[in-house]
């Protein structure tokens, strides 16, 4: 790892960072993954999120998601578990969605909320809700992030176990700044939103910037213009909570999950090319990455 001016920076020797799978561990030695994710027509970040984690080295993935895209999750990821609910129960059925909902937040080590949720009404109480009920690590993306910056009283509901993963257009809904504001002094924009807010901030863009609740701040100039690709955020969410899974702490996973995703897009570009990559061989390509690391690849 590097420092420059406060700013960390991880090497490809970090990846020594991440531990060998441990002798006699069963799959609840790896951490229960629960991605609230996917609405109708968007199942694709749900299946991407959940793909990724389980590539990370997760024992257990559940997806939450609304009860039309099961059958497509089951058959394109059978190593995950579906777990769903009719849209209109979460405001209508409001007791047995809180029942069914507190259960499997009791049931996570850790929680993707976001990707590819949809702007439909319901979305906003789901949001509020597993915002409340949440107290292990929850990862925040795209319409999570979106359902936040449409109504801002939510962000009442952080606490330091957030971490947040806004795109420069997400986090400029977030904060009301210009794009080009952010951009220009992203690091900046990071670190403003972590100490207004106490949650982990992982600004991404070409080169993201993490501010971390624990005061760190990185860097992450791995990536590559082929993760300039629909979903690739997406598998983000699913190797941060992957990492959290492997014995990571939580914000060290958000700026480690960032250079991993940057190196791994770049393994899938050798193979597909920087143009032809599809995000979820960003996430195939994780294992790859890791078979570098001694220990790992037996
Ligand atoms: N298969 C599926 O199920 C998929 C589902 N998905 C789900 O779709 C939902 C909507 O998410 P979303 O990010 O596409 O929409 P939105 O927030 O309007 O932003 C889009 C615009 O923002 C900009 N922009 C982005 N990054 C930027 C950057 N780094 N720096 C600067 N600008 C940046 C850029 O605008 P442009 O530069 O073109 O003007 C871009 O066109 C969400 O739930 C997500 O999970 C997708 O993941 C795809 C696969
Ligand atoms: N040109 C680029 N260079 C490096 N990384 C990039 C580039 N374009 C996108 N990325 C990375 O790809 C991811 C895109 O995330 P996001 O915009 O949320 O995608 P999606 O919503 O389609 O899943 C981010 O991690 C971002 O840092």
């Amino acid at each position: 790892m590097t420092e420059l001016d406060g700013v960390l920076q991880y090497e490809t020797e970090d990846l020594s960072r991440i531990p060998p799978r441990r002798q006699g561990a069963n799959k609840g030695s790896y951490g229960q993954v629960l991605i609230i994710a996917g609405s109708v027509g968007m199942s694709g970040a749900a299946y991407l999120s959940a793909l990724a984690a389980y590539r990370t080295g997760a024992g257990l993935v559940r997806i939450l998601t609304p009860e039309a895209n099961r059958s497509i999750l089951q058959i394109q990821l059978p190593e995950a578990i579906i777990s769903s609910y009719h849209p209109e129960d979460i405001t209508e059925k409001r007791d047995s969605w809180m029942k069914q909902l507190t259960e499997l937040m009791e049931w996570s080590s850790v929680v993707v909320l976001g990707p590819g949720l949809g702007r439909a009404g319901y979305v906003k109480s789901l949001v509020e809700d597993v915002l409340q009920t949440a107290f292990v690590p929850l990862i925040v993306d795209a319409d999570g992030l979106n359902t936040i910056a449409e109504y801002p009283y939510l962000t009442g509901f952080y606490t330091e176990n957030f971490i947040l993963t806004p795109h420069i257009r997400e986090m400029s809904r977030l904060t009301g700044k210009p794009e080009e504001e952010l951009l220009c002094d992203s690091l900046r924009a990071a670190t403003e939103y972590r100490d207004t807010y106490g949650v982990s901030c992982c600004l991404k863009s070409e080169h993201s910037v993490i501010a971390a609740v624990d005061g760190k701040l990185y860097r992450t100039v791995s990536g590559t213009p082929a993760l300039a690709k629909a979903g690739s955020g997406d598998v983000l969410t699913g190797i941060i909570a992957g990492l959290y899974c492997l014995g990571m702490e939580e914000s060290e996973a958000a700026a480690f999950g960032s250079f991993l995703h940057g190196l791994a897009g770049r393994r899938a570009a050798e193979r597909c090319s920087a143009h032809g990559v599809l995000a979820r061989e960003i996430a195939d390509a994780v294992p790859e990455v890791m078979r570098a690391v001694p220990g790992i690849s037996i």
